[in-house]
């Protein structure tokens, strides 16, 4: 088993890797502290419910845990306020109080709304994360939780740690091709803000991520939720330079809302993103290199790199004023200026965005 810490003072907590760790689930509560008097609410979706649930159930109980469920459709769409309230009912329901707990069991979306619920349930509960997604290497480490609106990703939502985050690899055998790629795409972006180094051996290892490999897997979850708590620990509620982890999510979350949420998942939509920001890097004079490094890594890994024609210009870059990085009139982006370092740009103007976005259709 791998550790990593995510250094907050108090609120400080471990990152658990490693293969079979659901069934050490009771343990690893008691060992944190989580009291056995107040029921546990695991909530999770239906596929990772499906596959995951009874052996997380099973390990709390043996520890002496008694659990309630809540079980989503899986899919973006479930990050919603009705899906929140209904959630709310849940955990009343299932009797939660000031000391009970909230799992979320499954991938980024279960861990946002979850984490959400835990963040506002009785004004806050403790929060336990079980990622079951490549992807959730990112959305389990750092406590940002939410929900979206229609208009906007994630635009309802707060920062709420969890307790540790219980990362089991097994589970990611059962993910499908279309998700591992996707999940893979925060991976490789963990690399282009921070470590050339690991953009190389993720393009080297293309074929063994891909096929996930125990061992390439294992490093490269590592490795990216390295780069995540080094970032979180200097700058918990993004004041700075945790805005960095940012890199794609300017134009990716604008083409999330404008698709309809689940259309393109996540992953690829923040994969397109990175190769716009790569492409503003260029207009902004950084070397083209910068460029043809993030479209081949992307390609290689049979992510999407343009955007869908039929997307509206206008509507995304309305969608992008939408989002928490349009500040004072103006929006923030993620730069690359070399491979492993960004810059944060307060100054790209709307008409190069448009310019980007277009060239981004063309380029399909
Ligand atoms: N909070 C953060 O810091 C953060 C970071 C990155 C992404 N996110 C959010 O995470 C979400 C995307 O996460 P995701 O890609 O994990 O999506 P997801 O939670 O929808 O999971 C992807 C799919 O995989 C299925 N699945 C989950 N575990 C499985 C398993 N082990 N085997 C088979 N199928 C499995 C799910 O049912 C779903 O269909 C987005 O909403 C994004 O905004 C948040
Ligand atoms: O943890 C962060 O900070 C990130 O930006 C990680 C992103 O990968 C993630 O998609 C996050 O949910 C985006 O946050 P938002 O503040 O742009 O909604
Ligand atoms: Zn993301």
């Amino acid at each position: 088993m791998r550790e990593l810490k995510v250094d907050l003072g108090e609120r400080s907590y471990p990152i658990y890797i490693g293969e079979g760790l659901l069934q050490e689930t009771g343990v690893m509560f008691l060992k944190h502290g989580i009291g056995t008097k107040s029921p546990v609410l695991l909530v999770t979706d239906e596929t990772a419910g499906e596959l995951y649930l009874r052996k997380v159930e099973d390990a709390l109980a043996k520890s002496g845990y008694r659990t309630g469920s809540f079980i989503v459709k899986a899919g973006e769409r479930s990050k919603s306020l009705s899906v929140l309230e209904d959630a709310v009912t849940a955990a009343l329901e299932a009797g939660l109080d000031r000391h009970s707990a909230v799992v979320a069991l499954g991938g980024g979306v279960v861990g946002d709304l979850a984490g959400f619920v835990a963040a506002t349930y009785m004004r806050g509960i403790k929060f336990v994360q079980i990622p079951t997604t490549i992807l959730a290497h990112d959305s389990s480490v750092g406590g940002k939780v939410a929900v979206n609106h229609p208009l906007a990703k994630n635009i309802i939502g707060a920062f709420h740690q969890p307790e540790f985050v219980l990362y089991d690899t097994a589970t990611l055998k059962t993910l499908p091709e279309r998700e591992v790629r996707a999940g893979l795409s925060e991976v490789i972006k963990h690399g282009l803000i921070w470590n050339a180094e690991f953009v190389d051996w993720c393009e080297i290892h293309a074929e063994k991520l891909l096929s996930l490999d125990p061992e390439s897997l294992e490093y490269a979850l590592y490795e990216g939720c390295r780069v995540k708590s080094i970032v979180v620990s200097q700058d918990e509620r993004e004041n700075g330079l945790r805005a960095i982890l940012n890199l794609g999510h300017t134009i990716g979350h604008a083409l999330e809302a404008v698709a309809g949420y689940g259309e393109l998942l996540h992953g690829e939509a923040i994969a397109i993103g990175m190769v716009g920001s790569a492409r503003l890097a260029a207009k902004l004079g950084h070397p083209e290199e910068i460029h043809a490094v993030t479209k081949r890594i992307f390609m290689k890994y049979g992510l999407p790199t343009s955007i869908p024609s039929h997307l509206d210009t206008e509507a995304i870059l309305g969608a992008m004023m939408h989002d928490k990085k349009f500040v004072e009139g103006t929006m923030v982006f993620i730069i690359p200026t070399a491979i492993g370092t960004v810059e944060i740009n307060k100054n790209v103007s709307t008409a190069l965005v448009r310019e980007i976005v277009e060239e981004l259709k063309e380029e399909g």
